[in-house]
């Protein structure tokens, strides 16, 4: 591929850069009069684009936000999406120069984590990001959930219209306890998007807000559709987030309530996430799909080990990273340290791999059993899933 020149857009470029990765998914653009807000999701100087003979065709932009890793650090986090080739171009190296290129350059802003939600799953692996949590969709039959005796009661649950929400949600996202691995900052580039997509909404959005004795700690975004006109309501939770174990009884004891509806449906949640052990008839809480969520990509390899909690022995890791080569070695893994070391490497593995193990989703012995790690010395894979180990289940919960 020699004609592509990859460059960062100027502002005046943005909007053909949005119309180019909206068509590669096969949605309209964004209409005319919606677009002065929406220019606003992109953080200035964060978009790529590809050109061939002066026409874009290709692009891929990030923004700065932040990650919980194991043990509760938040690590700079780039959020990488709006990625599309145009379709006269694929297959021919456009989204390489784009990663290349955009990868190079979050290294040298020193950002040790980049992240995305991949559209396909053979895309980025090559590109060192793996998929580094996995995640399960929910409905719950309302009328046949009920609430066991003995959850907690939960506090005040006051119910705002998504316009009325958003100057208040930001605040109290921001305020929620956020030690579980995976959860992230959404910073204002992220809720000016979601506003675009939910000002759209055919049907009205809803924001349950729970407070409980120190102010808000929780809130679930829905709207109710009904797909097979009037008779069955289905009400969708967009997003919920609870900080407190009462504020998550509370928020799921108010949609229990929710009149009208059937079946309650949530998506790409934390595994380990116990609405079945809220009610007393465990099957009204069918699990309907499971998938992978967020895809990292440890952009700085030791200052990303450095972050996250480590336990146990130590291990010797040899890390094997073509597009930045830069992270390429030999590290000693310890609970104590994490450098670069002449010893002997106990596993060998990608950069992909080293991204699935990292939040703790994945063990080690079974990235090894599987053949994703080379495995050097037999003792190594239960030292490193001591190492790697992490509990709560990562979750990210904010789609981008
Ligand atoms: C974070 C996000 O925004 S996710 C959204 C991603 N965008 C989309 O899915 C929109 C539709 N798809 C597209 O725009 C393009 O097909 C892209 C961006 C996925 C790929 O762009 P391309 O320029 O074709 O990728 P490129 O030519 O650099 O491919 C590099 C390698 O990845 C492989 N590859 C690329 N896309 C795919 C795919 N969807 N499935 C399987 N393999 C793929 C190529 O075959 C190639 O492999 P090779 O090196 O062994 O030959």
């Amino acid at each position: 591929m020699t004609d592509i020149a990859i460059r960062t857009l100027a502002d005046d470029e943005l909007r053909e850069a949005s119309r180019l990765f909206r068509e590669s998914l096969h949605v309209l653009p964004v209409r005319d009069e919606d677009w002065p807000r929406a220019r606003h999701a992109y953080q200035p100087d964060r978009t790529l684009g590809a050109h061939d003979d002066g026409a874009l065709v290709g692009t891929a932009r990030s923004f700065d936000a932040t990650m919980t890793v194991p043990g509760g650090r938040r690590v700079p986090m780039a959020a990488v999406t709006g990625v599309g080739v145009r379709a006269d171009h694929t297959r021919r190296g456009v989204l390489t120069e784009l990663m290349r290129a955009q990868l190079t350059d979050l290294a040298e802003r020193e950002v040790p984590l980049a992240g995305l939600y991949a559209s396909e799953a053979p895309i980025y692996g090559r590109f060192g990001y793996g998929s580094a949590m996995a995640v399960r969709s929910l409905t719950v039959a309302r009328r046949r959930a009920v609430l066991r005796d003995g959850v907690p009661h939960g506090g005040t649950v006051e119910l705002l219209r998504w316009a009325d929400a958003l100057e208040k949600l930001p605040g109290i996202y921001a305020g929620l306890d956020r030690s579980r691995a995976g959860l992230m900052s959404r910073p204002e580039h992220w809720w000016v998007g979601i506003d675009g997509q939910l000002r759209t909404a055919t049907a009205p959005v809803m924001v349950a807000v729970h407070s409980g004795p120190d102010g808000p700690d929780g809130f679930a975004v829905y709207s109710v559709s009904r797909p097979d006109g009037w008779e069955r309501a289905v009400l969708k939770v967009d997003d919920l987030h609870a900080g407190t174990d009462s504020a998550f009884a509370g928020l799921w004891r108010f949609l229990l309530r929710v009149d009208l509806v059937e079946e309650i449906e949530l998506s790409e949640r934390a595994l380990d996430e116990p609405v079945e052990l809220l009610v007393t008839d465990t099957r009204a809480v069918r699990v309907t799909g499971t998938g992978d969520g967020l895809w990292l990509r440890l952009v700085d390899v030791p200052a990303a080990l450095a972050a996250r909690h480590r336990e146990g022995g130590s291990v010797t890791l040899e890390v094997l990273d073509p597009v930045l080569p830069a992270n390429t070695g030999t590290y000693l893994v310890s609970a104590d340290e994490v450098r670069r070391t002449d010893r002997p490497a106990q596993l060998r593995l990608d950069a992909d791999t080293l991204a699935m193990a990292y939040l703790g989703t994945w063990a080690p012995s079974t990235l090894a059993a599987t053949g994703r790690i080379e495995v050097l010395d037999p003792a190594a894979p239960a030292a490193a899933d001591r190492l790697f180990a992490a509990q709560p289940d990562a979750w990210c919960g904010t789609f981008f």
